[in-house]
């Protein structure tokens, strides 16, 4: 079972003892699960995102040439309403349909890579309940990180230059719908596997699911079955040895992971970690994507240095060079590890 966090703590701005406290929780979490819920019922109500959930079923429930109107390929391919089955990963027609919105560009230009305009649905309060939804996850996001980087020991100035990577994140909000039409149940092998096994690329994700379980699996690489539950998940991902476990939804949670970024800036401290989703019944879920900013400059922070008692080994990266080379020359940008998956 992965640690849960109380957001709470962290949201004054007063150095107590419950907050040191949560921050050294944070830290032994990356270290090592990369992953944790993160109990968000102080910084939110919870019939938030089910109001959320409830745009999303008026729009999903919508005819399909009423959900076209918004479709990826008006934009910049990235922007927009993936219908059911336009993804194909192993093989298999995904069978989920979703919405995905980009940070606002200036000078947006759809020929671009990324750089058109996000389209938002007509149903009624859509934008302005998710726009607001938006602007927490950025709050939380820099909360967080302001936490992480107590929990590392980081000194003022060094949080001031992390803060300034991130003040202006580059986000991804992703809205997914998964549809069971007779769809067998899940054996238990790969089949049905609806999002293939794949690290995130940048900071942090907030995932908010409706109260559907077994969907999400987390890789615990390492891990011996007998110290987890393993539900009879297959228990290999490529040579390496370890268990998938489920990661099921508790309310008032977020499931938080860290993205690749992490691995960067603390030189392999902290580690980015896989997970895929498996389908299981019908599903709202929400990903929010914390990245950094277009232009940070990423590379490995003093502070975790200090703790390795070594010298910088991974390779400093432009996020949005990074972001480009991954999903960038890649519109059909949800193919499973490799190929081009936000
Ligand atoms: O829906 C989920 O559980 C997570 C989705 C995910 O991992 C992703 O979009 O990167
Ligand atoms: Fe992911």
């Amino acid at each position: 079972m992965l640690p849960v966090i109380d957001v709470a703590p962290l949201l004054g701005d007063s150095p107590t003892e419950l907050r040191a406290k949560t921050c050294a929780v944070l830290h032994s979490a990356c270290l090592e699960y990369g992953f944790f819920y993160l109990n968000i019922s102080a910084f939110v109500d919870a019939s938030e995102p089910e109001g959320l959930a409830a745009l999303a079923h008026q729009f999903f429930d919508l005819p399909q040439d009423e959900k076209e109107k918004i479709a990826l390929r008006n934009q910049d391919g990235a922007r927009g309403y993936a219908r059911l089955k336009e993804n194909v990963t192993m093989g298999k027609a995904d069978n989920h349909e979703g919405i995905d919105f980009y940070r606002p560009v200036e000078n947006p230009d759809k020929t671009r890579p990324l750089w058109g305009e996000n389209q938002w649905p007509a149903v009624p309060g859509f934008r302005q309940k998710y726009g607001i939804w938006v602007e927490k996850m950025k709050r939380l996001g820099m909360i967080v990180m302001r936490g992480m980087a107590d929990g590392l020991g980081m000194t003022a100035d060094e949080w001031e230059d992390l803060r300034k990577q991130i003040d202006d994140s580059f986000w991804v909000m992703r809205l997914i719908f998964f549809l069971l039409v007779g769809y067998p149940p899940l054996p238990a092998d790969h089949d049905g596997v609806s999002c293939g096994a794949h690290r995130d690329y940048g900071c942090l994700t907030f995932l908010w699911t409706d109260p559907t379980r077994d969907a999400l699996q987390v890789f615990m690489s390492g891990a011996s079955p007998a110290e987890s539950d393993t539900s009879g998940l297959p228990q290999e991902q490529g040579g390496e040895q370890g268990v998938w476990i489920t990661a099921n939804p508790i309310p008032g949670c977020v499931v938080c992971n860290i993205g690749e970024m992490w691995d960067i800036w603390t030189n392999g401290l902290y580690r980015a970690t896989l997970h895929q989703v498996v389908h299981r019944s019908n599903n709202y879920r929400i990903p929010f994507f914390f990245e950094p900013n277009f232009d940070a400059h990423v590379r490995p922070l003093d502070a975790a240095l200090r703790i390795q008692k070594k010298p910088p080994e991974k390779k400093p990266v432009i996020y949005g060079e990074f972001l480009m080379a991954k999903v960038g020359g890649n519109f059909d940008f949800k193919k499973g590890e490799g190929g081009g998956r936000y």
